[in-house]
């Protein structure tokens, strides 16, 4: 019996993690959710042999490191060319025509205002989260991004791949942090990045878990198990393992459609639950990316717009 209690109540916990941190769609309310996890932590400290090594209650590891250990990354993590307005954004597309032969379709998306990282994922289990570093070594900050709920322990096929993302603090979240530091007198935190990059370098994984993050996966790092012929076929792809992205990405034929959407997305940012501070703008291609390639730095056939800076209002 105890062996099918288990199973049945991790399936039902996974799910309603799934709905609630990736869908952002609850099946239950919090209370009934968190009862159901505490019941699920006596019955595995009972029978540890049935526990599930992606079990949800497994989020918040052992003990606090001691330091950070230092990873290199098999694929570096490049950093973006900036556009700072529409005749920068037209300037990339003529650089793009010029490097492919057809005509290109972009890929756009928000860009999320925190801080990127790498996961890897061997046969389907989660072994390695990363941060971006210098693009060839970060820090390894596994311990606290297990702690994130959207990011699946376990993939819906036992695949060996290695994702990009940005994690974030919600607006909500930073709100609430800053508040309750206000209150204890500490130093508050300037912008939900910060909030984010200080809450992911901290030792103690109980710290990350208390500061409610999140996450969106943005690309491939590297995937030997699949190739794909477009970025849109890889977003859906990494949804369909179990990933959150973000549901704002958009496919557009013409460099026009993509200036309406950027600049669409300079007050609309206001209304959205995380900050962005701009619109990736990427060939959608795979192709096409592979002929324009890279320059030392950045990648040719992807682009940041950049919002002009917010007016203060003094
Ligand atoms: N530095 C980078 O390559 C990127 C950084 C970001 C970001 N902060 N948010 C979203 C995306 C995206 N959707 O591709 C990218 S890509």
């Amino acid at each position: 019996m105890s062996k099918k209690e288990i199973d049945e109540r991790t399936h039902i916990l996974k799910d309603y993690a799934y709905h609630y941190y990736v869908l952002d769609q609850p099946k239950v309310p919090d209370e009934e959710y968190d009862r159901l996890l505490r019941e699920l932590e006596e019955l595995e400290a009972r029978f540890p042999e049935h526990r599930h090594e992606d079990s949800p209650t497994g989020r918040i590891g052992g003990e606090p490191l001691d330091q950070f250990r230092k990873v290199r990354h098999d694929v570096p993590m490049m950093s973006l060319s900036n556009a700072f307005n529409a005749d920068e954004l037209r300037d990339f597309d003529r650089r793009v025509r010029d490097g492919i032969s057809g005509t290109p379709v972009y890929s756009c998306e928000l860009k999320i205002d925190g801080l990127a990282v790498t996961l890897k994922y061997e046969k389907g289990s989660f072994v390695l989260g990363a941060t971006r570093g210098d693009g060839q070594t970060g820090e390894d900050i596994t311990h606290n991004l297990r702690t994130i709920g959207s990011i699946p322990l376990k993939l819906k096929e036992p695949v060996t791949l290695e994702v990009r993302g940005e994690a974030f603090m919600p607006k909500k979240s930073f709100e609430r942090l800053n508040k309750a530091k206000a209150e204890r007198e500490e130093a508050l935190f300037a912008n939900p990045r910060n909030a984010a990059a200080g809450s992911l370098r901290q030792l103690d994984p109980k710290i990350a878990a208390d500061r409610h993050l999140d996450i969106f996966i943005y690309g491939i790092g590297s995937s030997p198990d699949k190739d794909f012929d477009s970025h849109h076929e890889a977003l859906n792809y990494v949804r369909n393992l179990g990933f959150k992205t973000n549901r704002e990405a958009a496919r557009l034929e013409s460099i026009d459609e993509v200036i309406d959407y950027c600049e669409k997305w300079v007050d609309k940012r206001a209304d959205l639950p995380y900050e962005i501070d701009g619109i990736v703008v990427k060939v959608d291609a795979i192709e096409d990316q592979q002929q324009l390639g890279f320059t030392a730095k950045s990648p040719r056939w992807a682009t940041a717009y950049k919002f002009p800076a917010e007016e203060v209002v003094t």
